[in-house]
């Protein structure tokens, strides 16, 4: 996969839990190193979506998809596709900040830890380099070694970034990622957000329409499974097209 290459498309995707059909034909192109956000009321498909492209919808029981995800170009549920290869392509972070029992340091580098990466020097300056991208190594700088749940939730999450970073994803996929947070931690993880863009293509998927305003590019709006509207999220929020993404930007239903 290479890395410059990192538009993210689905084609006539449909993905299902058994029996429930949980995304409609879905048909969508992300453009490269720019944020997208995914909106809509709970239960429609957002998370399902974003997870199809590390394909971590892999370990769900009866889950399967039919269609097309692409990244690069390349259509990520070939056969000949290595789950950990495409892992390493696309990083991930989660609604809680959910660092490891372990310390700072180890968080970060515990990725290439298990890549077979066991040079020192390379670890430390991957760490610090990571650190440094997730906007959190001054905070940290000096206290590497102690453990990564003595930090807030916010800064925990800012290293659940760099540890997600530090495998040099091109891709950043994140569910969520300021919902559990304070408002000043929120807006950290927002900066760092519109930093990142500039190196790495985004997702986030986020309940916050103020938030999908500031960060994102282009809005996706999803509803009951189908993708209703995509547009840029300027667009989106003025002038949307369709009555039901009105409805929800306007806090109709949702
Ligand atoms: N593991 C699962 N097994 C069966 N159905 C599931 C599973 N995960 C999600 N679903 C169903 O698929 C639909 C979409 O869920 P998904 O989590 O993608 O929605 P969402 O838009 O992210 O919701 P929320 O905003 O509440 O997180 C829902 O109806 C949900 O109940």
């Amino acid at each position: 996969m290479s890395k410059t290459a990192s538009k993210l498309e689905a084609i006539d995707l449909n993905a299902y839990y058994g029996d429930f059909h949980a995304l409609k034909n879905i048909n969508i192109d992300m453009e490269e190193k720019a944020v997208t956000a995914f909106i809509g009321p709970s239960g429609c498909g957002k998370s399902t979506f974003l997870r199809t492209f590390n394909r971590m919808n892999d370990y769900i029981e009866g889950f399967r998809v039919e269609g097309q995800i692409l990244i690069g170009g390349q259509d990520i549920y070939q056969k000949n596709v290595r789950v950990d290869e495409l892992r390493k392509e696309v990083g991930m972070v989660f609604q809680k900040p959910n660092p490891f029992p372990k310390s700072i340091y180890e968080n970060v580098v515990y990725g290439l830890k298990i890549q077979g990466i066991k040079k020192k020097s390379v670890l430390e300056e991957a760490a610090e380099t990571s650190l440094k991208r997730a906007a959190l190594w001054d905070e940290v700088k000096d206290k590497l070694h102690k453990s990564a749940l003595a930090l807030s939730g916010g800064q925990q999450q800012r290293l659940c970034i760099a540890r997600a970073l530090a495998i040099s994803p091109s891709v950043l996929l994140m569910d969520e990622p300021a919902s559990a947070l304070d408002p000043i931690s929120t807006a950290k993880v927002e900066e760092l957000i519109y930093e990142l863009k500039n190196d790495y293509t985004i997702v986030i998927v986020t309940h916050n329409m103020q938030q999908a305003g500031r960060v994102s590019d282009s809005t996706a709006f999803f509803y009951m499974g189908e993708l209703v509207e995509y547009a840029k999220t300027k667009t989106m929020f003025t002038s949307p097209k369709d009555n039901r993404t009105q409805n929800y930007i306007t806090g109709r239903f949702g």
